[in-house]
């Protein structure tokens, strides 16, 4: 599981985080939902440590994130935070290859190539391995930073708004595909989301943020429900079933 107990974080000063302490269960999809500024990215962040703790303590499958070599670390936990266009004259396939590198450390062999091709099979990315990333669409650019965090084959995989720009069908096949790692292959995972029936229809775990605290956690049915979203949203939202799982309207 990932344990983080006490957390507080500021940037610039000014308070984001205020002492939160909750568990992503292992073994689990957890999705991490809230408002714009509730948190979320700043949280998973810290598990990734791509940000310092600057108070509290984070750990993930028992390894203390502030203590634990990066290349430890990276072989526990794959995290994709929301893309930066720093990479973008590199192929796909070259970009797929860095999810190999903790394991490799600079020098490939044929089980990091395979798995490289297998990453970008299973994103349908095989027809675009030799593109530049400025040469594809921003959906498809999305598909190869999930199948580099993919190809990292890590216990826990930490998504950040994996949703973006993908459309319907790849949106629904990519949540499949982190069941099957869920289900199928005892792999953990947690995303930020903001299409809300993306948590319902597929989470286990859903933990909602706002203003910097942990505000709900449990069950999608015990999150998602109309009093809770409302007041999360600040807006009417109506919740009701779908093949046995909340479904949230919010049209008005
Ligand atoms: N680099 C930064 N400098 C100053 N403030 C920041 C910085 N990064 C984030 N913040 C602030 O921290 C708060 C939390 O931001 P964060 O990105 O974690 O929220 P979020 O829940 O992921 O939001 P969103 O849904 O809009 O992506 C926001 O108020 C944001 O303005």
């Amino acid at each position: 599981m990932i344990q983080i107990q006490g957390v507080s974080h500021a940037i610039g000063g000014t308070p984001i985080l205020h002492d939160i302490t909750t568990t992503l269960p292992k073994g689990r999809l957890t999705a991490l939902i809230g408002p714009n500024g509730a948190g979320k990215s700043t949280l998973l962040r810290l598990v990734g440590r791509l940000e310092p703790l600057q108070q509290g303590r984070i750990t993930v499958a028992g390894h203390d994130v502030a203590t634990t070599p990066t290349d430890r670390l990276a072989r526990v936990m794959a995290i994709l935070g929301q893309q930066t266009a720093i990479a973008s004259r590199l192929r796909l396939a070259e970009l797929v290859a860095f999810g190999r590198w903790p394991h490799h450390k600079g020098r490939p062999g044929p089980q990091d190539q395979a798995q490289v091709w297998l990453a970008l099979k299973a994103f349908a990315l095989t027809d675009l391995a030799d593109r530049f990333l400025d040469e594809v669409s921003g959906g498809q650019a999305q598909r190869a930073h999930i199948a580099m965090a993919w190809a990292q084959d890590t216990d826990w995989m930490l998504l950040d708004e994996p949703l973006n720009n993908l459309d319907m069908s790849h949106a629904r096949s990519l949540m499949a595909r982190l069941r099957g790692l869920v289900d199928q292959g005892g792999r953990s995972v947690a995303i930020v989301v903001h299409e809300i029936n993306y948590a319902a229809a597929w989470a286990d775990h859903v933990i909602a943020l706002k203003g910097g605290r942990v505000v709900a956690q449990g069950t999608a049915a015990e999150v998602l429900t109309e009093a809770r979203l409302s007041e999360l949203y600040e807006t009417p939202i109506r919740v009701g079933t779908h093949q046995g799982r909340p479904l949230v309207l919010h049209h008005a």
